[in-house]
């Protein structure tokens, strides 16, 4: 063996020791550092998980029940009004059908056929001597040209009995005078009143506001959910007021507190419901055209319906678009709505495409000279997308033959913050030009109505105020915020 031959062997040897002992100290390190790593995150999930909490016991189940086989009931009297519900694509409360659909899934029947006839109504056998149905094909020329409505083969118009029908006069229910409702209604905002105007009163008449009032100020506002942007502004507005105009008397500061929320909800927006028609419609004119959009729940259909109401008694004729086909009891309600101030209803059946069912109404009001046709829509669907799709079509459709005058969004202020994401949502997908916003009866935040207004910059027109048929109100900024103060 030469030396050279040695010399290699012993690099080599040398060589293999040092690989070995490196491998060594890596396979080493990566064990501890995975073992430190699971320690670390054991520790977290710990904490986030439990909080401190120990749940003394398990999560209470039941059985649904055999009556999960049978169709839902219509739970609008057991709604519950729960924080922070729904978004869009949701329900504002218990889901009354177990089925959904996109319009997408709507099965369009082949042309020349007719519709089945639709299930009998309650009040069929009351007028088995109506006359004929108009001809839908006649219509077919002014269908829009979208070729996935085929608006004549889908709608079935459904004349109700009108004032001057013999036999239905009597049926038609007296209506509340229209004037001074929100001065009639104000005790309904009582719930509001007591923990937002009395809170704020007392904490500014109570005078010498130091830095804690200020927050307590900010905290009653923004529970009441007038949101964070309205809050720094009134509070803002009021510290500046209060020095400048040197407020000593609590009748001084309810004074300048009136004066600074009315301010906030802006007086001067235009809050007139645009249901009049243009021109005289005997005459040629065009009725107008009321889209009444919304998420399912919120009270579209009785606002609707209350609307109707208002517009009869005011003299007005009036006819209702049943166009939220997705729940055929949602076109039954609106029927009885129809029926009771003696307004003809135009529906589609379950699950027709409700462009065809808004584009029938606006016919047919047209052709027979309503003064008003409002549309109320469906506000369930799968997606924010499919909701886009289906309003948007609704209106593009409408708009082929006559222009709308009017979007209104409702609002259950009862489900607050959400209420606004929806109308956010909304206001992406039509444009919305006022705001109804129900069930103000039943909350203690009549801040949203604040809130809606600012990130919107469209008017609440309407509010809500009971489920009587008369419940609904104009919103005066002045009256309202009485009210929340008296
Ligand atoms: N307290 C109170 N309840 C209201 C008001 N407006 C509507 N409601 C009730 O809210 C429930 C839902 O109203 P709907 O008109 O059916 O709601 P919608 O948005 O049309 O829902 P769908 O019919 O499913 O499309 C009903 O029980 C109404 O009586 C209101 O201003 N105050």
């Amino acid at each position: 063996m030469t030396t050279s031959t040695v010399i290699l062997i012993i690099v080599a040897v040398v060589l293999v020791l040092a690989i070995a002992v490196i491998a060594g100290v890596v396979l080493n390190r990566r064990r501890r550092i995975s073992l430190s790593e699971r320690d670390d995150s054991a520790a977290p999930t710990e904490a986030v998980k439990g909080g401190g909490y120990r749940a003394g016991g398990g999560i209470s189940l039941s059985s649904g029940g055999p009556t999960t086989a049978a169709p839902p009931e219509h739970p609008a009297g057991e709604r519950t009004e729960v924080e922070g519900q729904p978004g869009v694509g949701d329900d504002a409360a218990v889901p009354r059908d177990t089925e959904r659909r996109g319009i997408v899934d709507v099965q369009l029947p082949d042309g020349g056929t007719t519709t089945e006839e639709p299930p009998a109504q309650p009040e069929a056998p009351e007028k088995p001597s109506e006359p004929e149905q108009p001809e839908a094909p006649e219509k077919a020329p002014e269908a829009p040209a979208e070729p996935e409505v085929p608006v004549q083969e889908r709608v079935e118009p459904v004349p109700e009995p009108t004032p001057a029908e013999p036999g239905a006069a009597e049926e038609i229910e007296e209506i509340e005078p229209t004037a001074g409702r929100l001065e009639r209604l104000r005790g309904r905002l009582s719930r509001s009143r007591s923990t937002f105007g009395q809170g704020l009163l007392g904490l500014l008449g109570a005078g010498d506001l130091d830095e804690d009032s200020w927050e307590e100020i900010e905290d009653t506002l923004l529970m009441a959910d007038l949101g964070a942007a309205t809050t720094t502004e009134i509070t803002e507005r009021l510290r500046t007021e209060i020095a400048s105009r040197g407020i000593r008397t609590p009748e001084q500061a309810r004074a300048l507190l009136r004066e600074v929320l009315v301010d906030t909800l802006g007086p001067d927006m235009e809050r007139a419901v645009r249901a009049l028609p243009h021109g005289d419609p005997a005459d040629g004119g065009k009725p107008a055209v009321v889209l009444v959009v919304g998420v399912n729940g919120t009270g579209k259909t009785t606002t609707t319906g209350k609307l109707a109401r208002v517009l009869v008694a005011d003299g007005r004729t009036v006819l209702l678009g049943a166009a939220d086909t997705f729940r055929a009891a949602a076109v039954e309600q609106l029927a009885t709505w129809g029926h009771r101030v003696g307004a003809e209803v135009v529906r589609g059946k379950e699950g027709a495409d409700p462009a065809s069912v808004a584009f029938e109404a606006v016919s047919r009001g047209s052709d027979t000279a309503v003064d008003a046709v409002l549309v109320d829509t469906a506000g369930r669907l799968h997606t924010k997308t499919g909701l886009m799709d289906e309003l948007g079509k609704v209106k593009r459709v409408v708009e082929k033959k006559a222009q709308v005058d009017e979007v209104l969004l409702v609002l259950d202020a009862t489900t607050g913050q959400n209420g606004l994401t929806q109308a956010r949502v909304f206001s992406e997908v039509v444009d919305v030009t006022g705001i109804v916003l129900t069930k103000l009866d039943g909350t203690a935040k009549g801040g949203i109505v604040f809130q809606v207004q600012r990130e919107l910059g469209v008017p609440v027109k309407l509010v809500g105020l009971g489920e009587g048929p008369d419940d609904l109100a104009p919103f005066e900024p002045g009256a309202f915020v009485d009210a929340l103060l008296d």
